[in-house]
């Protein structure tokens, strides 16, 4: 590595002065080819230079021998020697499939396969496995990878995907993929793993058409934002679903019942009603122009003077709506159906066609643009958001047959509430933006992976579902920490929204965070969240859990706390959001103990997790994404559940009242 590295600074030398001059001259007179390629030249090795730099990692976690005596090691970045042979493959090389999905049964070719142990960037061991003799061996590296206290921020896994894991992360880049995962089955790992394996697989493609992440926070962003980076990826946009829709600048809040209902599929069909609902039949169009409707449109061009009749403009008009995406694109269709059929009659009358000047010109005739405006008028977003807030008759146009009077009247605003939309008010707008205007296809993601997807609304899944385009996406999520008020029951139902109904699914229920004797207490409660999904079995034994019954919430957090500050790791107190801000003051000034409301801890893990007063997290109202605080039916017990579900290696239930029936029963 070294060695590319000099290499690459050599590069770097050579082209550097044309950074320099060209940074200054770029864009000014003459910059030859030349002068263009070593200022590619040195920008690209500036990246290069970094990705080459020392990075406290191992150069390599494995080696497999072929059946035909070839050897390979397999590490992070592919290295090679000064000839271009491969000394290491990337994980990503398509032979390094072979390094994680060979079995004794199932050898791929590979005769023996090798696992290096390490700490930092020094290798502390390795285990054989000799397949071709048949053997297959429980790795004590993983485990002591699964088992390692966690510092901070999530880490990459590559040393370690297991076989099911890299199948998914393998999958072809056309394909939907749909994961509903139990607590620490890797569903996040995975998800952030398929992100740079299609990266660096389809690396033209998904570099111009980019890759995005979507999670459910910003906390949770920060906790996974270091792993693709540390796979060499940064380009990678990493994003919550409130800023993709812009919810983070609403200046009004909803109230629940509101707010449950702007998120619903319903709306969908309400909003295209609220912008088609504009397209008039001809004869009413006609009518609004002031024109005579037997006598058609009558339209005066210089000394001639032209007519379309009521039927050629029925027509054009179905034809327009039939054969248009969006709105905007309808009304250029329709009037150019106007154009030609006057330019067919000039033809007839004068023998020639006419030109483009006279189509413009055509086109502002008073009489054109005023069956244009009555017929299909001209929108924008703004103007239709306001009409459903203001207008009532034109909201229940909308919205009739779909909505109920006093659903539809929900979605009255005030005229003083004029300037400030609420988050479900950017969705809406959103979506009616989507009917009246083409998206620029440069505004798609070549690939989206989205986690905690179980929490989107069918509206949140539409407005992720136009930001895909023609690309793919992966869905990841457990139905069971479903805590919105939104929260899906069925994942078909959630691919339908999210526009791939044809996905494939998939559910994993290896754990790999959480140890069996808490695991256990978590599936206690998972039959009570009325949801059909497979419990997590832990692949470890090891772990410990306790309970801590006390009189004094705070002494026993405070036992708590100072007991788990005895081992290694980071340490999460996870309680009912009240009582977390109440908590704060007690916890502040230790770096190793975070304290985490029950409603924001998916996602997040800890070596040592607290759970202060499960009874209170079951009881507490949910705090909606973007409103008030107000009771979701069920929602304190999934919140609980997530909480059990945190602990890599140790959980204590500290509870003064009776601990809730779904963790004794
Ligand atoms: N193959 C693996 N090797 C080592 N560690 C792994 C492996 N797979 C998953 N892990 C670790 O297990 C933990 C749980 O993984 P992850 O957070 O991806 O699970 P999840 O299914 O998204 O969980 P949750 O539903 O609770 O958010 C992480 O620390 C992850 O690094």
């Amino acid at each position: 590595m070294a060695r590319m590295l000099a290499a690459t600074e050599a590069i770097h030398r050579t082209y550097a002065g044309e950074v320099d001059e060209s940074g200054k001259n770029m864009g000014i007179g003459d910059v030859g080819p030349d002068k263009q390629f070593g200022w590619a030249m040195a920008n690209y090795t500036v990246p290069r230079m970094a990705d080459l730099t020392d990075r406290d990692i191992a150069l390599f976690f494995g080696r497999i021998w072929t059946d035909d005596d070839e050897d390979f090691h397999i590490g992070r970045r592919h290295i090679r020697d000064e000839h271009g042979d491969p000394l290491v493959l990337d994980w990503r090389a398509a032979l390094s499939e072979q390094y994680y999905r060979a079995s004794a049964h199932d050898r791929r070719g590979i005769a023996r396969r090798r696992r290096f142990g390490f700490q930092g960037a020094r290798i502390t061991g390795f285990e054989d496995e000799n397949l071709a003799f048949g053997e297959e061996i429980s790795s004590d590296i993983l485990t002591a990878e699964i088992e390692r206290p966690r510092t901070g921020p999530m880490r990459d896994i590559v040393a370690t995907i297991q076989p099911e894991q890299d199948e998914l992360i393998r999958r072809d880049a056309a394909v939907d993929l749909c994961v509903q995962g139990a607590p620490g089955t890797g569903k996040t790992a995975v998800g952030l793993h398929r992100a740079a394996w299609l990266l660096y697989t389809y690396t033209e493609k998904l570099n111009k058409s980019g890759v995005l992440v979507v999670g459910p926070n910003e906390g949770f962003l920060a906790y996974i934002s270091g792993v693709l980076p540390t796979l060499g990826e940064t380009a990678v946009w990493q994003t919550t679903v409130q800023q993709l829709t812009g919810a983070h600048t609403a200046t009004a809040a909803d109230d629940p019942q509101t707010a449950l209902l702007k998120h619903d599929e319903r709306m969908a069909l309400v909003c295209e009603r609220a912008v088609w609902g504009h397209v008039a039949t001809a004869e009413t169009g006609l009518r609004g122009a002031g024109a005579d409707p037997a006598e058609g449109l009558l339209i005066a061009d210089g000394g001639w003077r032209w007519r379309l009749g009521l039927r050629y403009l029925d027509e054009a008009l179905t034809n327009a709506r039939k054969h248009t995406r969006t709105y905007t694109a309808g009304r250029k269709a329709l009037e150019e159906a106007i154009v030609q059929g006057v330019r067919r009659q000039a033809e007839i009358r004068s023998g020639h066609s006419p030109d483009g000047r006279w189509a413009t010109k055509l086109k502002r005739a008073p009489a054109v643009q005023a069956f244009l405006d009555a017929a299909w008028p001209k929108l924008n977003t703004k103007t239709v958001v306001k009409k459903l807030q203001r207008d009532e008759a034109f909201r229940a146009d909308a919205a009739r047959g779909v909505l109920t009077d006093a659903e539809t009247a929900l979605l009255a605003r005030p005229a003083r509430a004029a300037a400030k939309q609420t988050a479900a008010d950017l969705l809406i707008a959103d979506e009616i933006e989507a009917h009246l205007n083409l998206r620029d296809p440069s505004a798609s993601y070549g690939h989206i992976v989205i986690d905690e997807a179980q929490d989107l609304s069918p509206m949140q899944c539409r407005a992720i579902a136009r930001r895909s385009g023609k690309g793919s996406i992966t869905v990841l999520g457990d139905l069971a920490q479903g805590t919105t008020p939104w929260a899906a029951s069925s994942w078909d139902d959630q691919m339908r929204h999210l526009g791939k109904p044809a996905a494939e699914h998939t559910e994993l229920t290896t754990g790999f965070r959480v140890p069996a004797v808490i695991i256990e207490l978590a599936n206690r409660v998972l039959p009570h969240l009325g949801v059909d999904v497979a419990p997590a079995r832990s692949i470890r034994s090891d772990g410990a859990l306790d309970h801590l019954h006390t009189d004094d919430l705070e002494t026993g957090v405070r036992t708590a706390v100072a007991a788990a500050l005895r081992e290694e790791g980071l340490v999460g107190v996870i309680a009912a959001d009240d009582r977390a801000a109440a908590l704060a003051p007690l916890l502040s000034g230790t770096d190793r103990v975070e304290l985490v409301a029950a409603s924001l801890a998916k996602g997040l893990e800890y070596d040592h997790v607290v759970v202060v007063e499960p009874a209170e997290i079951v009881e507490a109202p949910a705090t909606w994404p973007d409103g008030p605080a107000a009771a979701v039916p069920g929602v304190g017990l999934r919140h609980l559940y997530v909480a059990l579900t945190r602990a890599v290696s140790r959980l204590t239930v500290v509870h003064r009242r009776p601990l809730p029936e779904a963790m004794t029963a």
